[in-house]
């Protein structure tokens, strides 16, 4: 069991199921949409697999200019709440992002300003939910919730802990030698967490993110800086980097994963085609395959009827949705990773 993870599932000690948001606070779900290429597959099967758990909560999708309007109805005709943000850029920088894409990971921050939530759980598009998770929007405030990540596939070989096959998920296969200083803080993935939207946390994210030299994971990289004083661990079954599979199969049951994030090379459903390395393995397969069974489901699509409660849908975001951001940085297209 990886260091520092809360007692598996009931990590609220309540137990309890997750009630319909009755009070005035508002809760949804988000992910991020860019570019005109293929990821709106991931976003449509994301809405279907939540429709599918039976979440309360609607799906919002902060997207860039670039989304084409074609993308955006299919989104709407899913039942999304579709949300325009503008790009935020990185200071100016020489770094070579670990894939050259996540440059455009930066525009994620703009979720903190969708303040009329209260609480939201960000979900990257190459997330598939299988059961519901909405008991996580009872976490305790105050704090950033997502998963541990793993530092042992090549994409972390600019580090010092996979340059000494140190992994937090096996802390003690190798021991971090003093001459390296402190052991690098707890990492999460940040594909998915669960946090407040506050305007005072938007815009001290920017300020701070104007003066941070980028790093190879982007804006993972600077959220872990950001929040490493109140990141709270929650368990893998939140959010299986697949990689875990091969990496760490000690800390993985595979049959309580609630949240699987496709983001090994080769992995996203939409593009699979088992070439690359690991991606024939079985599980793969299957979670590729259960991911195709929710997206091709004719009886997931949005109908109207089988949304989430109204006072979920109806919301001032409706309206703020359509006032300006804060002035932006001037919008160069990224390379797109579609
Ligand atoms: O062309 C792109 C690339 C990325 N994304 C969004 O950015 C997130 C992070 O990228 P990705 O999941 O590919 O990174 P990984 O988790 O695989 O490192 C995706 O899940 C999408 O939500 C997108 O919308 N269009
Ligand atoms: O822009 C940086 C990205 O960093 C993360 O992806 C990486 C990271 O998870 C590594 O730890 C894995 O080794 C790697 O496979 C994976 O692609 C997030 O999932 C993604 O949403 C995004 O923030
Ligand atoms: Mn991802």
């Amino acid at each position: 069991m990886a260091p520092g993870v809360p007692i598996e599932g009931n990590i609220l000690g309540t137990g309890k199921v997750s009630t319909v948001n009755t009070g005035y606070s508002k809760r949804a779900y988000v992910t991020f949409l860019a570019g005109n290429g293929d990821y709106v597959k991931g976003v449509v099967g994301l809405a279907k697999g939540l429709r599918k758990v039976r979440s309360a909560y609607p799906l919002v999708v902060a997207i860039l200019p670039d989304v084409p309007e074609e993308h955006r109805d299919i989104l709407r005709s899913q039942g999304c709440i579709v949300r325009e943000i503008e790009p935020i850029y990185p200071p100016e920088n020489q770094i070579q992002f670990a894939m050259a894409y996540y440059v455009i990971n930066y525009s994620k921050l703009r979720i903190w300003n969708f303040e009329e939530y209260s609480k939201m759980i960000y979900l990257d598009a190459d997330i598939q939910v299988f059961e519901n998770i909405d008991h996580l929007f009872d976490t305790q405030d105050g704090y950033f919730y997502a998963v541990m990540d793993c530092f042992c596939e090549k994409t972390w070989s600019h580090s010092p802990q996979f340059s000494i096959g140190y992994c937090q998920q096996c802390p003690e296969k190798i021991t971090w030698p003093a001459e390296m200083g402190s052991p690098p803080p707890l990492y999460f993935n940040a594909g998915m967490f669960v946090f407040e939207p506050s305007r005072l946390t938007y815009e001290s994210l920017l300020g701070r993110l104007q003066i941070t030299p980028p790093t190879p994971f982007a804006e993972q990289d600077f959220l872990n800086m950001f929040f490493q004083k109140t990141y709270k661990p929650i368990p893998l079954l939140y959010n299986l980097v697949l990689a875990m599979l091969w990496r760490h199969p000690e800390n993985v049951e595979v049959e309580k994963v609630k949240v699987v994030h496709y983001c090994a090379a080769g992995s996203k459903p939409w593009r699979y085609t088992g070439e690359e390395a690991n991606m024939d393995r079985e599980d793969i397969k299957m979670l590729v395959a259960k991911w195709w069974d929710i997206y091709n489901d004719e009886s997931l699509d949005f109908n109207g009827e089988n949304s989430v409660p109204e006072e979920e849908t109806f919301s001032r975001s409706s309206i703020l949705s359509s006032m300006p951001e804060p002035a932006a940085i001037s919008y160069v297209p990224a390379p797109s990773a579609a």
